[in-house]
């Protein structure tokens, strides 16, 4: 990737903050700084059960749960093009552009005054992924993968009744698409790295957390 050129003396604001260009790289925090935020992804295919078993996390251990789909979701309501546009990538399961998804990360991670957080369903790409570790300078601790069979999560899917537009069949499938093509290979990346913890979500959720709880104490 190019780095644009800083812009000159005398350049208006605007144009100035045009030609800035991307935003700029943060440099890791040392390992023992406080400041350092600390991230878990939980990762996992579409009903696999990441916001329920994030919920308990929040509930026995006050960390701060960042649904990147919530936060999309609140986004979109915000009636601006960029806000229709999101709409329109959730109904059709299609992965928001990275720049829009980190800030609002960013954003919400800055204003909850924690240090550690659960990233729910992000990154859902490697270009989330790569593009998340640039701008912030975190990679996660580990990452929890809730591994659960399609057939299972299409039938929590279509019982989940919140209202989602992506929770019908049609829009269902195409998320498992998108799920196995592009968000697999974060987990192997990640798998790579030694730093996946994968779980069974194939059972009761009571059954899942005695699992998670204990993964998570590491934490
Ligand atoms: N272990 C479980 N057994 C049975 N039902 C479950 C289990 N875990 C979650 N559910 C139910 O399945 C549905 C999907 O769960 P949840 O919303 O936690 O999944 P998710 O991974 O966050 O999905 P999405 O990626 O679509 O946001 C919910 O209705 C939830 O109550
Ligand atoms: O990082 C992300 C997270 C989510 N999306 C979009 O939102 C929906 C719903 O996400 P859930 O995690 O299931 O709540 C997802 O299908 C994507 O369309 C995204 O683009 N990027
Ligand atoms: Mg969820």
């Amino acid at each position: 990737m190019t780095v644009a050129e800083p812009p000159s003396a005398g350049c208006a604001p605007a144009a100035a903050a045009e030609l800035a260009g991307p935003p700029k790289a943060t440099p890791p925090k040392a390992k023992d700084d406080p400041t350092r935020h600390k991230v878990v992804f939980v990762l996992g295919g579409p009903g696999s059960g990441k916001g329920t078993q994030s919920a308990r996390l929040v509930e026995e251990f006050g960390v701060a749960h960042l649904s990147a789909g919530d936060l999309l979701r609140a986004h979109m309501k915000s009636g601006s093009p960029e806000g229709q546009m999101v709409a329109d990538m959730i109904k059709n399961g299609q992965i928001v552009p990275s720049h829009v998804t980190i800030s609002l990360l960013q954003r919400a991670m800055d204003e909850s005054g924690k240090h550690k957080f659960l990233i729910d369903g992000f990154p859902r790409n490697e270009e989330n992924r790569a593009s998340f570790e640039k701008q912030t300078g975190i990679s996660p601790e580990f990452v929890l993968f809730f591994d659960c069979p399609e057939e299972v999560m299409e039938r929590r899917l279509l019982g989940r009744n919140e209202g989602r537009t992506d929770d019908n069949i049609e829009t269902i499938r195409k998320r498992f698409h998108v799920f196995i093509d592009s968000s697999m290979p974060v987990i192997q990346y990640y798998d790579a790295l030694g730093k996946v913890a994968r779980i069974n979500a194939d059972r009761p959720a009571e059954e899942v957390y005695t699992e998670v709880r204990r993964l998570f104490m590491e934490f």
